[in-house]
């Protein structure tokens, strides 16, 4: 028996536990499931996707991918438990813990204990019980090395792959890496390695600094590379880690297309690199004078939901309008042909823009999205080109670093391009043919290499017709025109409720009732997935402790936006009851029954969509209670 597990199983036995007791698998409680998931938003909602990449490499081989919080209690699980008698199926569900201390030697308590990633197969667990069972577990730690959960892969025994544990190591580690590109907001992250090729997968080193070049923080690749602990780096600088001082990397992004750096190291490595600047303040970047002097103390990060993970194939959940978009997309990825995506308003044009970058050979350039329609047209100059130092009265002193430039090396996304001031609209053209941006107040042009990808829900001939649009701008930006089907032409819509529901309620198992999605098929989404999904999030928080959301977790207006067209199809079968020589009084009695289950049977909700008080529908209605 291996080392690890021998200790293990020692440390299992002081623990009191015996070999041959049954294992306590009952989860959590519904309310202390809701806080755990609530405490481990961040981490589900970075591993969610990488769950759902290693389980497609999984699927069909009688496994489960598990997502634990540091503790080892089960925050999210996926995939076939067929493998599993029901006794057994609860045993790998959320709120069950997995701990060493509550299941003796397993994988996820032993990968959180030995902090490392560990192997558990058959008779090597601690409680006979679980020796049907061989699991794989990665533990995935924060930027200072603390574990905060482990992802795991477990199945039956006579499933064992020798490949599962690397796949799980590597998909720990890409969540890891999402969960440090995504905690550093106002910070320069350094992407190295020695060799070029390699910047931009796993094996990159990754380290954060300040906009004055102080060290933050570095992945587990970029401490390795750099050869120093995260206690050791943290008086270091850009400069003293990397040779060159943090202005001349400005320097480097501010002018030319930017090719990798070449770096010498601290310890004499050279190596290559590529930075991104995601500064709050882009002025800094113009001024180059940017060196610390000082060392104040630099503030927690704290990560930031990942909205933007997604790639196409995340989006293709079975519409066959969609899916015809997704192929078109995908031909043109990385040719440098302009996409104008067409649709409603929340049908998901800016997801699909992200989506595009993210598998686009400039996924690790920046995406910068601009909506058109919200920036002030005073500013929308300024904010797309940048100002030099005192452009204008009341710009910042130091000039600003233009929406364009911030997106070089990356994509563009102009949302809502249709209400472009027209006048600005030439100078746009003028930047997209001679690929140079002119700062406001300078009379320097720099070149700016970036994808373009805009969007609208106007129809841009009308605008064009109507003197609003410049024509020449329209047939530079339509190299490929998609249109995205409003909500209620999808025929994916119950998969993309689920889908919805599981990243909404972290986690949480929720099924949505028949009578439900009926109504939601039979809705008109006025504001598409933005209105569904702010609707299912209030949906999950009222339904919480349940299984199932019904009709009574709908909100108010919801059901009265629905009520209202029920109440119209109401209307037509009158007629038909007049047809039928129904008398007043069967017609009022139906119309309260027809309206009551439109509102799921929620009296209020019913009285108020009929104007009259709920007293009047009981005693309409006398065997309602
Ligand atoms: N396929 C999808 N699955 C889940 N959520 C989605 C999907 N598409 C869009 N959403 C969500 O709906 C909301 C609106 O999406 P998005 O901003 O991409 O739409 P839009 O068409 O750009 O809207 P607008 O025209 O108003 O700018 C976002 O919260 C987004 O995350």
């Amino acid at each position: 028996m291996p080392a690890i597990i021998e200790t293990s199983h020692l440390r299992s036995a002081s623990y009191g536990l015996c070999p041959g007791a049954r294992p306590d698998f009952s989860p959590l409680n519904r309310p202390d499931l809701s806080l755990l998931i609530e405490q481990n938003r961040l981490l589900h909602a970075h591993a969610v996707p990488a769950m759902e990449t290693l389980y497609q490499q999984i699927v069909n081989t009688h496994n489960m991918v598990i997502l634990t919080d540091a503790k080892g209690v089960i925050v999210h699980s996926l995939g076939d438990d067929d493998f599993l008698e029901k006794a057994n199926q609860v045993a790998l569900r959320a709120g069950v813990t997995w701990s060493e201390e509550s299941k003796g030697t397993n994988a996820i308590g032993t990968a959180i204990a030995e902090k490392t990633a560990t192997l558990v197969h058959a008779d090597q667990h601690y409680l006979a019980a679980n020796h049907f069972l061989t699991c794989s577990a990665a533990p995935i730690s924060d930027y200072q090395g603390n574990v905060i959960g482990v992802l795991d892969v477990s199945g039956d025994q006579r499933s064992f792959h020798k490949h599962t544990m690397a796949l799980v190591r590597m998909s720990a580690l890409m969540i890891e890496n999402q969960l440090f590109s995504a905690t550093f907001e106002n910070a320069i992250t350094l992407h190295f390695h020695a060799r070029p090729e390699f910047i931009g997968t796993l094996m990159e080193g990754i380290a954060s600094f300040t906009p004055g070049g102080r060290f933050i923080a570095a992945n587990r690749n970029g401490l390795f590379q750099l050869g120093l602990s995260f206690a050791a780096l943290h008086s270091h600088t850009f400069s003293s880690l990397f040779g060159i001082p943090v202005s001349a990397l400005y320097d480097h992004y501010r002018t030319a297309v930017p090719g990798l750096l070449n770096l010498c190291m601290h310890n004499g490595v050279r190596v290559y690199g590529r930075a991104e600047l995601r500064l709050a303040n882009g002025a800094q970047a113009l001024t180059g004078n940017n060196e610390i002097t000082s060392m104040p103390p630099v503030a927690p990060p704290v990560p930031k939901a990942p909205q933007r993970l997604s790639g196409l194939r995340y989006l293709n959940t079975g519409d066959p309008q969609l899916e015809l978009v997704i192929d078109k997309v995908n031909k043109v990825l990385g040719r440098d042909i302009p996409i104008l995506i067409m649709g409603e308003t929340g049908t998901g044009k800016e997801l699909l823009a992200q989506a595009i970058h993210n598998d686009s050979p400039r996924a690790m350039g920046p995406f910068v999205a601009v909506n058109c329609a919200s920036i002030p047209e005073t500013l929308i100059e300024s904010e797309l080109f940048g100002y030099e130092d005192g452009a204008f009265t009341g710009a910042r002193k130091k000039g600003a670093v233009g929406k364009i430039l911030q997106a070089n090396g990356g994509t563009l996304f102009l949302d809502e391009i249709g209400d472009m001031p027209y006048g600005l609209q030439a100078r746009l053209l003028r930047v997209l043919q001679e690929r140079m941006v002119t700062p406001l107040g300078s009379g320097k042009s720099i070149t700016v290499n970036v994808e373009l990808i805009c969007a609208t829900n106007h129809n841009l001939r009308e605008r064009i017709a109507k003197g609003l649009f410049r024509e020449d701008l329209y047939y530079r930006l339509n190299g490929l025109v998609v249109k995205l089907p409003p909500l209620r032409e999808r025929t994916d819509l119950e998969t993309v409720v689920n889908k919805i529901l599981a990243a909404e309620s972290g986690g949480a198992r929720f099924t949505v009732s028949a009578e439900v999605l009926q109504l939601f098929r039979q809705h008109k989404w006025p504001g598409n997935f933005r209105q569904l999904t702010n609707l299912l999030r209030t949906a999950a928080i009222m339904a919480a402790g349940e299984d199932e959301i019904g009709m009574r977790h709908m909100p108010d207006d919801f059901l009265d936006d629905i009520g209202t067209v029920q109440e119209r199809h109401a209307v037509v079968s009158t007629e038909r009851m007049i047809a039928a020589g129904a008398n007043l009084e069967e017609m009022e009695h139906t119309v309260i029954v027809k309206s009551l289950e439109a509102h799921g049977g929620n009296v209020s909700a019913t009285a108020r969509a009929l104007g009259v008080s709920r007293n009047t529908i009981y005693r309409k209605l006398p065997g309602l209670k």
